[in-house]
């Protein structure tokens, strides 16, 4: 960072909280933000932490994937339940940094999706389309002190737009060059790709959801290895198994990879049911356990190659792949990757590679988007979500 150029009277520090599809935990980081002089601002992580749920709380937010068991009054309680987990992270992580909630001017608390419905449907003659962010913004508030921003996505959907992804708007401001043209791939829960095109404007940055990052994965290896784990830590299992050809074939099939853009997608298309079915016909194959989990860990990679090729190549032939989320800590995946990118003349490299953190950089955008809500800066990109106009996202808890 250039220090010469911020402008010092600007400088302020913000907490983003993250808390992504995988459910494995709230990300905290707090950021130090400057404005520049060229109007852009200038970000610094100041500390991080990630604060992995409950094993009952993790269950209870699966309960809420499934629209029957997600009752009023269960939703209720887990939003204030949530609210309470996140102020507490917060405070942790400012402790952690070495400040004071009152050094703190806003809290970006994305929440946990439990729905997300991004394709327009009819309703009593209007076209609706919705999602749902829970973890209470005023009991974040209350017990922070700290004005806080959660609720990002509506504002977004509300102007016609996928409410998704939004962390591209943060990645033009952190990430442009002018020479080389960058691929942002997040492999979270989804996997999600930003195209950022050398010397763009911002009009030009373009970003969707690629399918399926670690959820399979994940959701394959909880049922094959008796709910002992969670996640194929470090890929051991995909290491020994093989990929199943057939099976590989069928997974390709599913519609998702091949629909236009804008486009945006969560477990209502990749979770539990999906599981379900695709373990049913993993089974008709006699496909082992390791070799599923060997080819689902294909699959994610090839979905991401396939999106690169069909959305991105022709356009934009891009230099480099950057790979975060925590996806980019099991291996045999970053390996996949790398053959099917650098078939296509595309460097792959980690977020650790570049000097920054693969984990805190979801928790670090919340950060910078409510900083652009509380100054009342538009913060979506209308051409990554496919909204009509630019707006203000975000609902402040003061
Ligand atoms: N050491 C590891 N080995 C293998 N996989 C890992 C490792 N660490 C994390 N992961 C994978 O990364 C997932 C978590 O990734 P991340 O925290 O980026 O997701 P998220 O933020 O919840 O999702 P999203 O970005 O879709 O909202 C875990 O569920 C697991 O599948
Ligand atoms: C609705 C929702 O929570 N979507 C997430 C999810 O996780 C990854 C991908 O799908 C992305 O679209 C989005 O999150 C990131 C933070 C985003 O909006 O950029």
């Amino acid at each position: 960072m250039k220090r010469e150029t911020l402008d010092k009277h600007s400088s302020r520090y913000a907490v983003g909280l993250m808390s992504g599809t995988s459910v494995d935990g709230i990300d905290a980081a707090v950021i130090e933000l400057a404005d520049r002089q060229e109007g852009s601002i200038s970000v610094q992580m100041i500390a991080f932490e990630n604060v992995p749920y409950p094993a009952a709380v993790r269950q209870e937010i699966f309960a809420l994937f499934d629209p029957v068991q997600a009752t009023v009054d269960r939703l209720g309680r887990l939003n204030v339940l949530l609210g309470e987990l996140y102020a507490d992270a917060a405070l942790s992580v400012i402790a952690k940094a070495g400040l004071t909630p009152a050094d703190i001017t806003v809290i970006g608390s994305h929440g946990q999706t439990i729905y997300h419905a991004p394709q327009m449907e009819k309703l009593h003659g209007y076209d609706i389309h919705y999602t749902v962010q829970i973890g209470e913004g005023s009991v974040i508030r209350a017990r922070t002190g700290i004005p806080c921003v959660t609720d990002f996505r509506p504002a977004d959907m509300a102007a016609g737009g996928q409410g998704a992804p939004l962390v591209p708007f943060t990645e033009f401001l952190l990430y442009r060059e002018e020479k080389r043209t960058l691929l942002l791939q997040n492999i979270g829960g989804i996997g999600n790709m930003t195209v950022i095109p050398a010397g763009c404007a911002q009009e030009e940055v373009f970003a969707f959801d690629t399918g399926p990052g670690n959820m399979i994965i994940d959701g394959v290896v909880e049922r094959l290895f008796s709910g002992q784990l969670t996640m194929d830590i470090g890929g051991a299992i995909a290491r020994r198994g093989r990929i199943h050809e057939g099976l590989l074939g069928l997974l390709k099939l599913e519609p998702y990879y091949s629909q236009p853009l804008p486009k945006s997608t969560g477990r209502e298309q990749f979770g539990s049911s999906y599981i379900d079915w695709l373990l049913n016909e993993a089974g008709k194959q006699n496909v082992t356990p390791e070799d599923v989990v060997a080819t689902v860990t294909m699959l994610t990679a090839w979905s991401i190659g396939d999106a690169y090729c069909r959305y991105v190549h022709g356009r934009y032939p891009a230099d480099a792949l950057i790979v975060g989320g925590g996806g980019s800590y099991n291996p045999v995946l970053v390996e996949n990757l790398r053959r099917e990118m650098e078939m296509l003349g595309v460097q792959v490299m980690t977020q650790e590679q570049i000097g920054q953190s693969s984990d805190a950089k979801e928790a670090v955008a919340f950060a910078i988007l409510a900083d652009y809500a509380l100054r009342r800066q538009p913060n979506n990109l209308p051409n990554v979500t496919g909204a009509k106009r630019p707006v203000v996202m975000g609902k402040i808890s003061f």
